[in-house]
């Protein structure tokens, strides 16, 4: 899709996993957003490819392999919504094919792929790719760097975050609660403090009877960065109560902590109670909507400025050494090399 005068054409999206969060990503593109629309979708299961095509979308054409939608002639971007350890070859044969790509994280699940990407983004010569850590679009996180930044708590000390899910499939392991779940800590963290990370240790706390086998749960996870500051993040889920996102920056003079998404409050019965979400679509369903919309305008402008390649590499740098420390139980040292000038 060349940039000129793109702005009245929509830009031509093409879905490659249309599972929960592509469904998702499908509805806002069709129904909520501007400039785009989906003409081409696929998924392992084509069934799930032939559903996401509705009176909404109505030429979206299913096709059977996610490489056949990267290289259809009709489609400008490329979303990957599928699992996890099949993003890199996709994102990969977009960027062979110079279409600019939203990958869902983690970009990849190895430091290793990602490497690749960001090796092949860069012999591209400009960005193709925007990675989907959508919480530095949530409007609390924004309002939390904002304070931080305004020195409204002084120098940032120590940070205390949960990261809480109702409860996950049997397919969900452990070291999913890092490359899955915790890698959203690792991206929005870097931000919120502009530091980056050197050392990483997990323990295991007193496990709930409601996981399974092959996933510790809960877990909480010690970072330390550059600075100094000290960061724990616990992560469960399996909480069965709700979808429950905390954090809470410590400073010299003050605490500043995310609010609880408002919610009606019920008094009665001599209770007063206001109900939690229970699903991450509610709970960043605007963060979402402007990190993709940012995606669709940038794409139609040539210049891509959601989370990078390189955001994505250095949550993978980060998450291997949480993975590993999972298993030896040891600090474990994170080494996150120079930014390249492209990711700058
Ligand atoms: N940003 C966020 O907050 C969220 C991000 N995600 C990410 O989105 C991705 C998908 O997650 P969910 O939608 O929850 O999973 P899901 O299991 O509901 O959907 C994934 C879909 O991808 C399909 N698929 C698997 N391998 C494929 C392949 N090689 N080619 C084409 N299709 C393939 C599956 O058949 C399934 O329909 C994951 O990477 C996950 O980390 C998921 C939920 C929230
Ligand atoms: O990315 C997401 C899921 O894939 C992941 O499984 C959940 O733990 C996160 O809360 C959600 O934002």
């Amino acid at each position: 899709m060349n940039t000129t005068n793109q702005h009245d054409k929509k830009l031509r999206i093409g879905v490659i996993g249309t599972g929960a969060i592509g469904v998702d990503h499908i509805r806002r593109c069709t129904h909520t957003l501007s400039g785009a629309e989906i003409v081409a979708v696929s998924d392992v299961n084509i069934d799930n490819a032939k559903k996401a095509v509705t009176p909404h979308n109505p030429n979206a054409k299913a096709y059977e392999s996610g490489h056949d939608v990267i290289n259809a002639e009709n489609v400008d971007a490329v979303m990957v919504t599928s699992w996890g350890p099949t993003h890199a070859e996709y994102v990969l044969s977009a960027i062979k094919a110079g279409k600019f790509v939203f990958c869902e994280k983690p970009l990849a699940t190895t430091i290793e792929d990602c490497d690749k990407i960001i090796q092949a983004e860069q012999a591209h010569g400009s960005r193709l790719v925007q990675v989907g850590f959508m919480r530095p679009y949530d409007k609390d996180y924004r309002a939390l760097r904002k304070m931080i930044v305004d020195g409204a708590i002084g120098t940032p000390l120590m940070v205390h975050a949960a990261h809480r899910n109702q409860n996950v499939g049997e397919n969900y392991v452990t070291s999913m609660a890092i490359f899955d779940t915790l890698i959203h800590e690792l991206d929005v963290l870097r931000w919120l403090l502009d530091d980056d990370y050197i050392s990483a240790q997990v323990i295991f706390p007193r496990q709930t009877s409601h996981t399974h086998a092959k996933l510790r749960d809960p877990q909480i996870v010690l970072l330390e960065t550059k600075s100094g500051v000290r960061i724990d993040v616990e992560v469960f889920v399996n909480c069965q109560y709700g979808y429950d996102i905390q954090c809470s920056v410590v400073g010299e003079k003050g605490i500043v902590s995310l609010p609880d998404p408002a919610a009606v409050a019920l008094r009665s019965d001599a209770k007063l109670c206001t109900p939690i979400l229970t699903d991450w679509k509610e709970r960043f369903i605007d963060a979402y909507d402007i990190e993709i919309q940012e995606f669709i305008d940038g794409c139609k402008t040539g210049k891509i400025k959601g989370p990078s390649s390189w955001n994505g590499y250095v949550a993978a740098v980060a998450a291997e050494a949480c993975v590993k420390a999972q298993e030896t139980q040891a600090i474990e040292a994170i080494s996150i090399p120079e930014r390249p000038a492209m990711y700058k």
